[in-house]
C-alpha cells in the first residue's frame, strides 16, 4: 500500500514527465508550419472531433503555426443520398459531374468547413475558412482520368493569404475546392491538397489523420505498425503491395511533399485521442513517421 506522500510524488512524477517531455519538442518546433489534413473516422465522432480541435489549438498556443486541411467524404455521400444522387468513386477518386460538384461545393466549404472554424473558435483558437478560391490559394487543373469528371489536380498554389493570416495568429482551414482560370470548380482530394500545402509553405510536417494506426507491415494486423520508414522504403513498400487501396494515394502524397522538401510526413490513427500531441510532443511517437533521405534525428 503507498502511502499518501509517495501516492502524490508518483502522481507529480507522471505529469511532470509529460510535460518535461514536451519541452525540447516546443522549442524545437515553435515557428514552424504543421499541415494537418483532418478526414475520415475522426471527423464523424464528436468527442473525438473535440480532441482533434484542441488538439490544434494546443499547437497554435504554444507557438507552432498549424493549417488544417481537411476532407469530409463520408458528410459528402450523406448529402448525395439525401439528394437522390448516387456516389461513385474510381481509383479512390469521387466521380464527379456537375450536380455532384455542387453538393461537393456545398458540403464541404459551406458545413464542413464552417463547423471546424467554429469549433476551433469555440476552443479558444482564432480560425478562418478558405477554399483554393479565396485569395488565389489554388488554381486547378483536370486531374485527366477519363469520366471522373470535375476531379481536379493542384496546378499551382500562392500561399500570400495562408502566410498573412498565420503571422497574424490565424489558423488557417482550408477546403479542397479550387477553381481553373475560367473560374470553373474542381473537387481535389484533401490528401493531395495538403501535401501541396506542405510543400509550398516548406513545413516542418505534414501530418495525415486517419483511420489505422499508421502504415502497417500487414494491414489486417494493427500490431505490425512500422514506426519510421524514408522516401525508398516507402516507394518499396508500394512495389511490394505492403502499401495497398487508400493507403497508397496518402503515402504518394508524403513521399512528394519530402521530396519537395518538408521534413517529416506522419500518418496517424485519428480515431486515438490526442494522437497529434502524442506523436509532435513526446519522445514515442504513436502513428508512421516518413522521412526524406535529408533527415538528421
Ligand atoms: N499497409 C497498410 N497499412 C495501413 N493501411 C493500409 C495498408 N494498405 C492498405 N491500407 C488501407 O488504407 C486505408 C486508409 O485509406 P482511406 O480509407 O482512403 O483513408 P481516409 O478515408 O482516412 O482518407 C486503411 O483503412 C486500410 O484499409
Ligand atoms: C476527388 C475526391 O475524391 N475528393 C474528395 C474530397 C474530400 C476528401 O478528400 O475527403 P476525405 O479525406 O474525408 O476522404 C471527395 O469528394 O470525397
Amino acid at each position: 500500500m503507498v502511502n499518501d506522500t509517495e501516492y502524490i510524488k508518483q502522481a507529480e512524477a507522471t505529469r511532470v514527465r509529460v510535460l518535461s517531455e514536451a519541452l525540447p519538442y516546443i522549442q524545437q518546433f515553435a515557428g514552424r508550419t504543421v499541415v494537418v489534413k483532418y478526414g475520415g473516422a475522426a471527423m464523424k465522432d464528436s468527442e473525438l472531433k473535440d480532441t482533434v480541435i484542441r488538439d490544434i489549438v494546443f499547437l497554435s498556443c504554444v507557438g507552432l503555426r498549424p493549417i488544417v486541411v481537411h476532407g469530409g467524404g463520408p458528410e459528402i455521400n450523406s448529402w448525395l443520398d439525401k439528394l437522390g444522387i448516387e456516389a461513385q468513386f474510381k481509383n479512390g477518386l469521387r466521380v464527379t459531374d456537375a450536380p455532384t460538384m455542387d453538393v461537393v461545393e456545398m458540403v464541404l466549404v459551406g458545413r464542413v468547413n464552417k463547423e471546424i472554424v467554429a469549433l476551433i473558435n469555440q476552443a479558444g483558437g482564432k480560425a478562418v475558412g478558405l477554399c483554393g478560391k479565396d485569395g488565389n490559394l489554388i488554381k486547378a487543373r483536370p486531374q485527366g482520368q477519363e469520366g471522373i469528371g470535375f476531379v481536379g489536380d493542384v496546378s499551382s498554389i500562392d500561399v500570400t493569404i495562408l502566410n498573412t493570416l498565420v503571422e497574424n495568429g490565424y489558423i488557417p482551414v482550408v477546403s479542397s475546392v479550387a477553381a481553373d482560370e475560367t473560374g470553373q470548380s474542381y473537387n481535389i482530394n484533401a490528401d493531395t491538397v495538403a501535401g501541396e500545402i506542405a510543400a509550398a509553405l516548406n513545413a516542418e510536417k505534414l501530418i495525415l489523420l486517419t483511420d489505422t494506426r499508421g502504415i502497417l507491415e500487414n494491414y489486417k494486423d494493427p500490431s505490425t505498425l512500422i514506426p519510421k520508414l524514408d522516401i525508398q522504403e516507402a516507394r518499396d513498400l508500394i512495389g511490394t503491395g505492403v502499401v495497398a487501396g487508400g493507403m497508397i494515394p496518402k503515402v504518394n502524397c508524403c513521399v512528394r511533399s519530402l521530396a519537395q522538401g518538408v521534413k517529416a510526413a506522419h500518418i496517424l490513427d485519428g480515431r486515438i485521442p490526442h494522437s497529434l500531441l502524442l506523436e509532435i510532443f513526446t519522445d514515442v511517437g504513436i502513428g508512421t513517421m516518413l522521412v526524406g533521405s535529408h533527415f538528421t534525428p
